[in-house]
């Protein structure tokens, strides 16, 4: 008998945890998965929440399980997987049926499903949802675009499962179809830049200062009180407080240096460089990445030149350790301002409206990135007019000056003793170059003219300028 409220396909990490948050908020949800198995495992670790869960072992099944218009929630992997599940279900759907993809789309391919299922008289609703695995179970934050009658349907479902700050839900209507993925697509490039510049951080403490990740977890564990507190920086302390079990060590020296990656940072510098927003820091920490793979590359180089030389910047006293919290913050200001930037410029050019406070809002709870400064972040796009970056919101100007002749000093000073900061540096160029009132880019553009003869303006003179130019011969 049809008596799911919505079904989710995935029953892999955060399918299993949405179904039991559905479960839990009241509604009858149906559950299956590609491998029956796991499906059953869903609905054995559901405990009594398993009493509004339905297994369902065939697409048949599901669907049939399905109050009309169906509501069918995918979170599988993402890219073919998708297309295969979108392409099994058809068939079996009517038309006004709702299918959800949740997982970290490209909005490209959300876009395109939404064209694909509109012809057919489907409803389609792209989604974003981050928070990992407790997010999904407890609450997580929701970026939704697509259809706006799918959206309707299941906004009570979506808004319940929601995490909540202050009482409000961290669910929202981003605009059509990609807006949702592409707003998550953004979350993840601050939340790989966030969590490079936080390493680079701990870094320049460990070889920079000689401290232990036992002392450094202390120092993270103090920021947490203050304008760096954040999720992020949480677990930092977490996994710097762990040892291992089988060595007695820090967990963290026994962790391969060399990091994965499935997508979302990539298309974020992608989409910035694409949209010719700036996104340095977010680009830096992807490359940080890539680069941590490199690995036969990174002994070759380490071979021909030798270990790189990482000496001291100093040693841990306070002084030293509130300036490298000030240059956290101000990397972290100017990579969350990158990606609102991209935010805005991908907004304008495909027409979404989207809406930044309450991206900001969304974000201050549930997913990975939520943190104290996006509450100030909310505040400062909630002003009329929003400013053109955050940089330019009063507070957070202030706090980058207040912070800048610390970043100035630290980054300097990591730099010249050899340690790899990219992503803070990046970040602090980024403002460099936005603030100096002349920028070198005139001798750039006189090599174009010599060589292309692609033109310039004057600043003395209105129109387009060609030489002349010295040859040598004078
Ligand atoms: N893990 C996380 O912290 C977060 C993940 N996401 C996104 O959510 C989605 C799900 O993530 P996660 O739970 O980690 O699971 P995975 O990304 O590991 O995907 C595994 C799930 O996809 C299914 N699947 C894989 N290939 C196919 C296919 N060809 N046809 C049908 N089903 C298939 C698997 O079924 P089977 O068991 O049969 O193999 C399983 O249910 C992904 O898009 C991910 O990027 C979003 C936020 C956070
Ligand atoms: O979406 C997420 C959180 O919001 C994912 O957990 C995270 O971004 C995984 O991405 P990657 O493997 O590329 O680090």
């Amino acid at each position: 008998m049809a008596q799911a409220d919505i079904a989710v396909i995935g029953m892999a990490v955060m399918g299993r945890n949405l179904a039991m948050n559905i479960a839990e908020k009241g509604f009858k949800v149906a559950v299956y998965n590609r491998s029956s198995a796991r499906t059953d495992e869903a609905l054995a670790e559901a405990g009594d929440l398993a009493g509004n869960m339905i297994p369902c072992h065939s697409i048949e099944e599901l669907v049939a399980a399905l109050k009309p218009p169906r509501a069918l929630l995918l979170m599988v992997k993402a890219g073919a997987a998708v297309d295969e599940t979108i392409a099994q279900l058809k068939p079996h759907l009517a038309k006004g049926d709702i299918i959800i993809d949740a997982g970290n789309a490209n909005y490209r391919d959300s876009v395109a499903h939404d064209q694909a299922l509109s012809a057919e008289g489907f409803e389609f609703l792209g989604v974003g949802v981050s928070g990992g695995e407790e997010g999904a179970r407890h609450g997580p934050s929701i970026m939704v675009g697509g259809s706006k009658v799918a959206w309707e349907r299941v906004q009570p479902v979506l808004t319940a499962i929601a995490a909540r700050y202050q009482g409000e839900s961290c669910c929202a209507y981003m605009g059509p179809a990609g807006a949702g993925h592409f707003v998550k697509t953004l979350h993840n490039g601050i939340e790989y830049a966030d969590m490079q510049m936080i390493a680079e951080a701990y870094g320049l403490m460990r070889a920079g200062l000689g401290m232990t990740p036992s002392a450094i977890a202390d120092v993270f564990e103090g920021w947490t009180k203050g304008p760096l507190a954040s999720y992020l920086t949480e677990i930092t302390v977490q996994a710097l407080r762990t040892t291992d079990p089988a060595t007695g060590k820090p967990l963290v020296d026994i962790i391969l240096d060399s990091a994965g990656q499935k997508g979302t940072g990539r298309w974020s510098a992608i989409e910035a460089l694409d949209l010719g927003v700036p996104a340095s820091a977010i680009a830096a920490a992807v490359e940080a990445r890539g680069l941590s793979g490199m690995r036969s590359l990174r002994q070759a180089v380490n071979g021909a030149l030798g270990d790189a030389e990482r000496a001291a910047i100093g040693t841990a006293t306070p002084e030293i350790i509130a300036e490298i919290e000030k240059t956290l913050l101000t990397g972290k200001i100017l990579a969350y301002a990158q990606g609102f930037d991209v935010l805005a410029a991908g907004s304008k050019q495909f027409g979404w409206n989207l809406p930044l406070a309450e991206i900001a809002k969304i974000w201050r709870a549930g997913c990975i990135i939520r943190s104290r400064m996006l509450d100030s972040m909310s505040r400062a796009y909630s002003a009329t007019p929003a400013p053109e970056s955050l940089i330019l919101d009063p507070d957070f100007a202030g706090e980058l000056k207040a912070s800048l002749p610390a970043a100035r000093k630290i980054l300097g000073l990591a730099v010249a003793n050899g340690h790899p900061v990219p992503a803070l540096t990046s970040a602090l160029n980024y403002l460099q170059q936005l603030r100096a009132s002349r920028a070198t880019v005139d001798l750039v553009q006189a090599q174009r003219d010599i060589f292309g003869a692609h033109g310039f303006e004057r600043v003395d003179q209105p129109g387009a300028h060609h030489g002349p130019w010295h040859t040598g011969a004078e």
